[in-house]
């Protein structure tokens, strides 16, 4: 997405990271839609600190943008603990997670993003922390080397993928709870526009917030985008206050299709019915299509497509319905060559 819109207020507004920052929820409460995965973490929250313990391993999973790292900390803020932040790239050894776990409080959290990207020695190293709050470290190197194994405070692992699938199985299997986020719908996306415009202290009509709602592709990071960037066009074009036909025009202006579908999604079905005549077509030659990884188009991409119909899995491969023809503005040929 384009950041540079208007470089006049480049100076004048916060980053956009400390805008998210800032519109982030901070409570159960502040949190909208996933109402299972709230509901149940709001019992299990209940009763970990009614025992006075720490609360069960924690894997968030699902597409990004959708509140993993937000619902990690609001876990944390719950619960009333510490929260330490790492990701699976960051650790390096064993020795870096080590010194994290040492450092932990009684009952803190260790939030672990991309945790299916830690090394294999790592994530073992990990198995005995998570199961028993035990590692083994080394003592002394060379010949007078040896480990002692030290008892660690009972601490919670929060653990957040967005490819749940490259997650070993052990590992998946120590969390006690694990949860898929889901996409929002429009209507979820449009209370999430009104707290966000009322926390940027921005007038917007509840047209214009459905509006916005609608075109970002389910997720809350990308409406919360929109509205910054809807934001800067009122304040220019308009009064300031989003009304309907502002965000329309600004959602235009920034490439925003009708759908909330970005510039991937399409290529993504424009491939498979260009090239591959609407398919079935296998992942790895739409991948090699698009000049996309594999892995990023099944767990990223086609999540979405298929939650709006445009794509279809088949035991042959990926194939594009007709909603996705029809939206892409083209023709459906018979198997003769023939429109159908
Ligand atoms: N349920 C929600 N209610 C309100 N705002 C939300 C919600 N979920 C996410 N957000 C907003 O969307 C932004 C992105 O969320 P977050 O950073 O938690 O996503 P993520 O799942 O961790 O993404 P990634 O996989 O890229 O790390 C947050 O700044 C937050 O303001
Ligand atoms: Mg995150």
């Amino acid at each position: 997405m384009n950041e540079n819109l208007d470089p006049n207020t480049e100076n004048l507004t916060p980053t956009d990271k400390e805008i998210e920052k800032v519109l982030r929820p901070q409570e159960f409460e502040d949190f909208t839609g996933q109402e299972k995965i709230l509901e149940n973490l709001r019992i299990f929250v209940q009763a970990a600190k009614l025992r006075g313990e720490a609360l069960d391993h924690v894997l968030l999973h699902g597409p990004p943008g959708l509140g993993k790292t937000t619902l990690s900390h609001i876990i944390a803020n719950e619960m009333g603990v510490g929260i330490k932040i790492t990701s699976g790239p960051v650790l390096d050894k064993p020795g870096d997670l080590a010194g994290l776990l040492t450092n932990l409080d009684a009952g803190d959290i260790l939030f672990i993003d991309e945790i299916h990207r830690l090394s294999p020695l790592v994530e073992e190293y990990l198995y005995s922390a998570m199961e028993d709050f035990k590692i083994d470290i080394m003592l002394e190197t060379g010949p007078n080397a040896r480990s002692v194994q030290i008892s660690l405070n009972p601490f919670t692992l929060v653990g957040a993928t967005t490819r749940s699938g490259l997650l070993t199985s052990p590992l998946r299997a120590r969390f006690g709870i694990n949860s898929r986020l889901q996409y929002y719908d429009a209507k979820l996306l449009t209370t999430i526009v009104l707290r966000s415009s009322q926390i940027l202290k921005t007038p917007i009509t509840d047209e214009a917030a459905f509006e916005i709602a609608r075109r970002s592709r389910g997720t809350p990071r990308i409406a919360n985008a929109l509205l910054r960037r809807t934001r800067d066009f009122a304040q220019i074009k308009g009064n300031g206050s989003i009304e309907p036909e502002i965000a329309k025009y600004a959602l235009n202006a920034l490439n925003v299709d009708e759908h909330g579908l970005d510039e991937m999604d399409n290529r993504i079905l424009s491939a498979i019915i260009d090239k591959f005549k609407g398919g079935p077509v296998g992942l790895k030659t739409i991948a090699t299509a698009v000049g996309e990884d594999e892995g990023t188009i099944e767990e990223v991409y086609e999540p979405f497509l298929i939650q709006e119909g445009y794509l279809m899995r088949t035991s042959r491969g990926r194939e594009a319905t007709e909603s996705a023809y029809l939206h892409l503005g083209k023709m459906k040929l018979g198997s003769t060559g023939t429109l159908f």
